[in-house]
């Protein structure tokens, strides 16, 4: 079973130029754009007001379509009785109507603009059609914005962030809440776009949706959350599913182990833990619920894949040694669902061509940043674009690990976005690798697998105290997807 079908045309990310295209498709269809920018800017004037008291407000309008759901905006909250100030960025924004409709006392120079604190300042410069850098005028109003200690609102984007990649060009302020329509864009949640935009609402204007639009999917339970459901009934352990999790030595054994701990909270039947005998000696005084097997060479390992194994996790804690290097090329030639990390990345890194020649569709690489680089240089651009261009060289599902962590490789690219800074510590992506590899063992197909496992992931650490570490991990998936089956 793939993603839930309605689910993908909620959550797609349409970039600009395909916002556009469905903007033009819904204008051909019958919908006036002068009735688009009021649904739009009604949306934000209502999402405004649930959000602030009545404060003086300052709308910067750009010379496009964003500057005129600003100027709809002036006119929703003059009519309220707000106090409102309007700066044009350029005057031939306003039209007959605007004139007509008094905005004109509204007006005051842009040279008059000083955001103070205790007022709000809605950002309507630029939005989906920015397309250079922003410099003289509109530049000197965003510093002075990003500058102040007004608040911000910012309409679709904040002006200055590449909606496609989330990059500044020039200079951008940020929002505390951003109002965009009908889909949130990559832009929201790529590079600076995630924290410059503040807390996002998304407006439905009544844009006619169609798939050919979608770029990537925010990641969310609707997408996967029926393949998670464990089956009732009549079953054997080994019919849910067998990790096999392969460790190192002795004193490098907790990274595997905490994988291990993650695959078998996963709904997976069952897990085995194989190492070599120091690990394996210690490995089995601290599991009770998971199987260990020493081992001495990669006929352990074939002999439970030609068993019941069903998904391997391997690398993280593995080492770099004989075993090591034996044991990858035994999963990688079982053609089993296979989650390689840590070690595993690392260990071809000189070589990644040799690596990529080795990897099966069912295969998912889950680099951070740094092993991300080392097995893939050369990859520049956003997260989003350089998981995309993995995936394509190493002929692999790519999950590039971060804050808002890059899935590519499957039916779409995935963006996860729940993530927090409780999860930059360490083991947090050896428990990511193992809960991969359970849900992959129970026979969910790699993309949700990883689609699914990143969210419950970066769920299970919300709300962490600093006394957080990775060992609390496990318990806390147990509990996210004990929700999400009552849910
Ligand atoms: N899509 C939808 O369904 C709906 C969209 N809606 C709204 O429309 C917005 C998109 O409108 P848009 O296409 O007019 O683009 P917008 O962002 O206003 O900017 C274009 C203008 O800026 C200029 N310009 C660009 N870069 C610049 C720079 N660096 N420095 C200086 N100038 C620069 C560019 O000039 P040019 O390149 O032609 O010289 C052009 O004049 C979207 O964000 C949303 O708010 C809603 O109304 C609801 C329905
Ligand atoms: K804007």
């Amino acid at each position: 079973m793939g993603f839930e079908r309605e689910a993908m045309q909620r959550q797609a990310l349409l970039t600009p130029d395909a916002m556009q295209a469905a903007d033009r498709r819904t204008i051909a269809g019958g919908t006036p754009v002068g009735t688009l920018v009021a649904r739009a800017a009604r949306a934000i004037f209502r999402i405004l007001r649930a959000h602030y008291t009545r404060r003086p407000v300052t709308i910067l309008c750009g010379p496009g379509q964003n500057g005129e759901d600003g100027l709809m905006l002036a006119a929703l909250l003059d009519e309220a009785g707000w106090p409102v100030t309007l700066n044009l960025l350029d005057a031939g924004v306003m039209d007959e109507s605007d004139t007509s409709s008094g905005l004109m006392r509204l007006l005051s120079p842009t040279g008059t603009f000083r955001p103070e604190a205790g007022t709000l300042v809605v950002d309507a410069l630029f939005g989906a059609g920015l397309n250079r850098p922003i410099e003289g005028e509109a530049r000197l109003l965003i510093e002075k914005l990003e500058a102040s200690d007004a608040s911000v609102l910012a309409v679709d984007l904040p002006s200055g962030i590449d909606g496609r990649t989330g990059e500044v060009l020039g200079a951008a302020a940020k929002a505390d809440i951003t109002v965009s329509f009908h889909r949130a864009k990559p832009g929201h949640f790529l590079g600076e776009g995630r924290r410059l935009s503040g807390r996002l609402f998304i407006a439905d204007i009544g844009i006619v949706p169609h798939h050919d639009d979608t770029s990537a999917l925010h990641n969310d339970p609707a997408l996967w959350k029926q393949s998670l459901a464990v089956a009732d009934g009549d079953t054997h352990k080994y019919a849910r599913g067998h990790v096999a999790v392969v460790g190192g030595p002795g004193l490098k054994g907790g990274a595997a182990r905490l994988a291990a701990r993650a695959a078998s909270v996963s709904g997976a039947g069952a897990v085995t833990y194989l190492a070599p005998l120091s690990g394996a000696e210690f490995a089995a005084s601290q599991f009770d619920a998971v199987m260990v097997k020493p081992l001495t060479g990669p006929e352990e390992l074939r002999t439970l894949i030609d068993g019941t194994a069903s998904a391997i996790v391997i690398g993280p804690g593995m080492g770099h040694g004989r075993l090591a290097s034996e044991c990858l090329s035994a999963a990688l030639e079982s053609g089993l669902p296979c989650v390689l990390d840590a070690d595993a990345l690392t260990l071809y890194e000189d070589t990644p061509h040799v690596l990529f020649g080795k990897l099966h569709e069912r295969c998912i690489l889950t680099p951070h940043e740094g092993e991300f680089s080392r097995l893939f240089p050369g990859l520049d651009g956003d997260r989003l674009s350089r998981a995309k261009k993995a995936s394509a060289r190493a002929g692999a599902m790519v999950l590039l690990k971060g804050s808002t962590t890059a899935i590519a490789g499957g039916i779409l690219p995935v963006l996860n976005t729940n993530g927090s800074a409780a999860l930059a510590t360490a083991g947090s992506g050896d428990t990511l690798a193992g809960l991969i590899g359970g849900f992959m063992a129970r026979g969910i197909a790699p993309e949700v697998a990883a689609a699914a496992a990143a969210w419950v992931h970066a769920e299970a650490a919300q709300g962490a105290g600093p006394g957080f570490n990775a060992d609390q991990l496990a318990p806390r998936i147990a509990a996210v997807l004990e929700r999400l089956a009552s849910s």
